[in-house]
């Protein structure tokens, strides 16, 4: 986007959009508790951390990508007509940071209208807007553990966390690279009430996952807690757009 083109944005009825996959090379949400579940994607740009391992740098950081090149301007309707064009019945809003954009409130009324089931994949860090607290609509949030690289106080939005933990439509899905993180888990779960808790093994390749899953198992299994992969790793190779 140009600066032109920035100041006739409409807020409420576009989005900039990364990408949006799922359609004509089918895939599954590989992450959490509807792993495996066949699923549309609309990855929205521009995030507000920067995770060190984050996978979809793609999507904020323009001293390494090209804006203009990884960026669209897309009409929220448009959007939803490609939704509706297709016969699958979960998508998934993930970014970077979906809920930085006003626009999202109008995409999900629209998809749950046209019988969707929505995930929205977020960080933690924006409480969610009450007309996204509905039926039909899961968040899947991820708090950024120290191992993110990110100040606490820019990870941790305590009123956000609250929001979502009071919510009833969140789950908690933590990426995670040791059995010592685990106690920092517990922290963010005791002090916010967060339930349920899915431990993610970091990675982006199959030989990572299946590593850091053997290590983490039995201390996850122990607390109780629900253990999960990114199936997409697994299954595509971490290719883009998968
Ligand atoms: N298949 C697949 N599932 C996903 N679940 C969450 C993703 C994300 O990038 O947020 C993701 C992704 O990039 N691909
Ligand atoms: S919050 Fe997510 S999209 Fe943003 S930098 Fe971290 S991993 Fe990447
Ligand atoms: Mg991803």
């Amino acid at each position: 986007m140009d600066e032109t083109e920035q100041k006739h944005f409409d807020r409420e009825r576009e989005l900039i959009v990364s990408e949006v996959f799922g359609d004509t090379q089918p895939t599954f949400q590989g992450e959490g508790p509807s792993m495996g579940v066949p699923a549309l994607f609309i990855r929205l740009a521009q995030c507000n951390l920067t995770c060190t391992w984050c996978d979809t740098k793609y999507t904020w950081d323009w001293s390494r990508y090209d804006i203009k090149k990884e960026t669209r301007r897309r009409s929220v309707d448009e959007l939803i007509a490609w939704v509706l064009g297709c016969d699958t019945e979960l998508v998934v809003i993930t970014g970077g940071e979906p809920l930085l954009q006003q626009g999202v409130i109008r995409l999900v009324s629209g998809l749950l209208a046209g019988g969707k089931r929505v995930e929205i994949e977020t960080n933690g860090t924006i409480a969610p807007d009450p007309r996204l607290l509905v039926d039909g609509v899961r968040f899947n949030v991820s708090p950024k553990l120290a191992n993110s690289g990110v100040a606490e106080g820019k990870r941790i939005v305590p009123n956000a966390l609250a929001a979502f933990a009071a919510s009833g439509h969140a789950r908690f899905k933590f990426v995670t690279r040791s059995v010592a993180e685990l106690d920092e888990i517990q922290q963010l779960v005791d002090r916010f009430q967060l339930s349920p808790v899915y431990v993610m093994p970091e990675g982006t390749t199959a030989e990572v996952q299946i590593q850091t899953t053997r290590a983490l198992a039995d201390a996850v299994a122990a607390r109780k807690w629900h253990l999960t992969q990114r199936l997409h790793i697994l299954a595509f190779a971490d290719a883009r757009g998968r």
